[in-house]
């Protein structure tokens, strides 16, 4: 089974704005509502891709019954841990003009003890071995850096793999339990190890390092450059693909549940790579934080160029 954890799911409303400019009263064009948070986002491809999975993590009020709502509609199973306080919006702004996007993310409010422990038990509950749990996205605003090194822990006690998708001290602390797999975007890899990195051959060297630590996957998302994705076996680079942008808000997500669902099927590696960046490809063309159609990724998979390095 595929589990996604997301400790701080989202309400993602993305407006247009042609021209945004600060100071000024700005109209918006076009206005939008997704569910997300990035576990969501990652249940969400998974099941285009015609996997299933099983959706865990906290939500709260008006906004988690809304995201509740959206996964029953889409046949995306979730046992969720209900907590008082409110589940965030995010604010995607998208310049239309300057083709320029700038996310204001709400840092999610504090949730109480008892409510951890109790995630933690769900997914001591839900995990079995084999399993694939990704951890992905922030965590509520008072939660320590050290969870997802526990969480890690507790996956891998349960003979579980963990798929990491996670910024800076999380990341760090999480890297420390060993995850099967980790996908940092660049500057989140730049934020974890301390260190600016110029040109493909420094990211894939730092992306070595870590895989040397005994990760056994390192996927470094590059945004319009494509990706690394790193093993003890070699390093590729799937060169990015020019493709109109409609939001490239949950385009790591789509790698990451490319992944899993690849892992699952048993793909071998280079299938495995494809389908990955044509995931994360195909979302960058939809709007908001909308799943691309599983035909459209497959489309995309055609045009998947890889370099070994
Ligand atoms: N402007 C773009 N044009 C083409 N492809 C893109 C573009 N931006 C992203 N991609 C594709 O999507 C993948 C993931 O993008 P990115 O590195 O921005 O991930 P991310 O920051 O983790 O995304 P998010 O956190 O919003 O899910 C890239 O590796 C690339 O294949
Ligand atoms: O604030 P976090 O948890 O780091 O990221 C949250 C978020 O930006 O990530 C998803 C895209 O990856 C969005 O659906 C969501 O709003």
């Amino acid at each position: 089974m595929i589990i996604t954890v997301t400790m701080n799911p989202a309400i993602d409303r993305t407006i247009e704005i042609a021209d945004f400019t600060v100071g000024k009263v700005n109209r918006i064009e076009t206005s939008k509502i997704d569910v997300g948070g990035k576990g969501i986002n990652v249940s969400k491809v998974i099941q285009e891709l015609g996997g299933h999975s099983m959706a865990t993590g906290f939500v709260g009020g008006a906004t988690g019954e809304e995201i509740k709502k959206h996964l029953k509609d889409k046949g995306i199973q979730f046992k969720f841990i209900d907590v008082a306080e409110e589940t965030r919006t995010n604010i995607k702004m998208v310049d239309s003009l300057k083709g320029i996007q700038t996310d204001f993310n709400e840092s999610g409010a504090p949730v109480a003890e008892k409510n951890i422990v109790a995630l933690k038990k769900c997914i001591e509950e839900l995990c079995n071995p084999g399993d694939l749990v990704i951890i992905a996205g922030s965590t509520p605003c008072n939660v320590n850096h050290d969870i997802y090194l526990e969480l890690t822990q507790l996956i891998k006690n349960k003979g579980g793999k963990v798929l990491l998708d996670a910024d800076a001290n999380y990341l760090m602390e999480g890297i420390k339990a060993t995850p099967f797999l980790i996908k940092p975007n660049l500057e989140e890899l730049q934020r974890a190890i301390g260190t600016t990195l110029e040109g493909v051959e420094a990211i894939a060297k730092a992306g070595k390092d870590i895989v040397k630590r005994g990760i056994t996957h390192v996927v470094i998302s590059m945004g319009e450059e494509g990706a690394l994705f790193i093993r003890e076996e070699g390093t590729i680079w799937a060169q990015g693909i020019q493709v109109p942008v409609g939001s490239t808000v949950g385009a790591g997500d789509a790698m990451v549940a490319a992944m899993a669902y690849g892992l699952e099927q048993e793909y071998d590696y280079e299938k495995l790579v494809r389908l990955s960046m044509a995931a994360g490809t195909a979302a960058v063309m939809t709007k908001g934080t909308e799943s691309a159609a599983r035909e459209k990724i497959i489309e995309i998979e055609k045009q998947v160029q890889l370099i070994s390095l």
